[in-house]
């Protein structure tokens, strides 16, 4: 088995409504994804993936459709936050993400597991498998979601 990770980066706001200090600020961050797959390695010469558990190209291209498209330049906004909900839907066509956990780097980096994992069972099969996602906030802050069987 090898595992491959493809890096994607997104701009998005936040606010912890809770937080003691500075986060309970609106603020944004670039965030950077992180998204590890494991498989084997396909032994397919004159295909396009031989050599490759899966081509890059395609674990961004399920990346961008599922979480970096809908998340790049939104507002992540947690359902109990009525106050920021309030304000975003006064302003029409504003590009908003509701989540149902107040929007940490642990909330959001298991909120894009849980969207991934079956999109690439779905597409690729149960051989390909969604290891980790690694969610940095910032260079350095970061959350890890992975799968609940993984064993040592
Ligand atoms: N366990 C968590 N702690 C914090 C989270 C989080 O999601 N999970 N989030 C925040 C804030 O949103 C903030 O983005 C991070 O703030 P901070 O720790 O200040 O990070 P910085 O990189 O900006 O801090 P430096 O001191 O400049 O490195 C807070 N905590
Ligand atoms: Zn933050």
């Amino acid at each position: 088995m090898i595992r491959i990770t493809r890096k994607m980066e997104f701009d998005a706001g936040h606010r912890i409504p809770d937080h003691r200090s500075q986060c309970r600020n609106l603020h944004g961050h670039r965030y950077v994804l992180e998204i590890t797959l494991e498989g084997e390695v396909h032994d397919a010469p004159g295909q396009s993936d031989n050599g490759m558990v899966l081509d890059f190209s395609d674990i961004k291209a399920i990346a961008r459709e599922k979480i970096v498209d809908p998340w790049d330049h939104a507002f992540l906004v947690c359902q109990s936050d009525t106050a920021v909900l309030e304000f975003l839907k006064s302003m029409p066509g504003h590009k908003t993400v509701v989540t149902t956990k107040v929007p940490t780097a642990e909330n959001l980096a298991q909120l894009a597991f849980d969207v991934l994992a079956p999109a690439f069972t779905q597409r690729y099969g149960k051989d390909l498998v969604l290891h980790r996602v690694r969610l940095y906030e910032t260079p350095n802050c970061w959350a890890d979601a992975t799968r609940e069987t993984e064993s040592c």
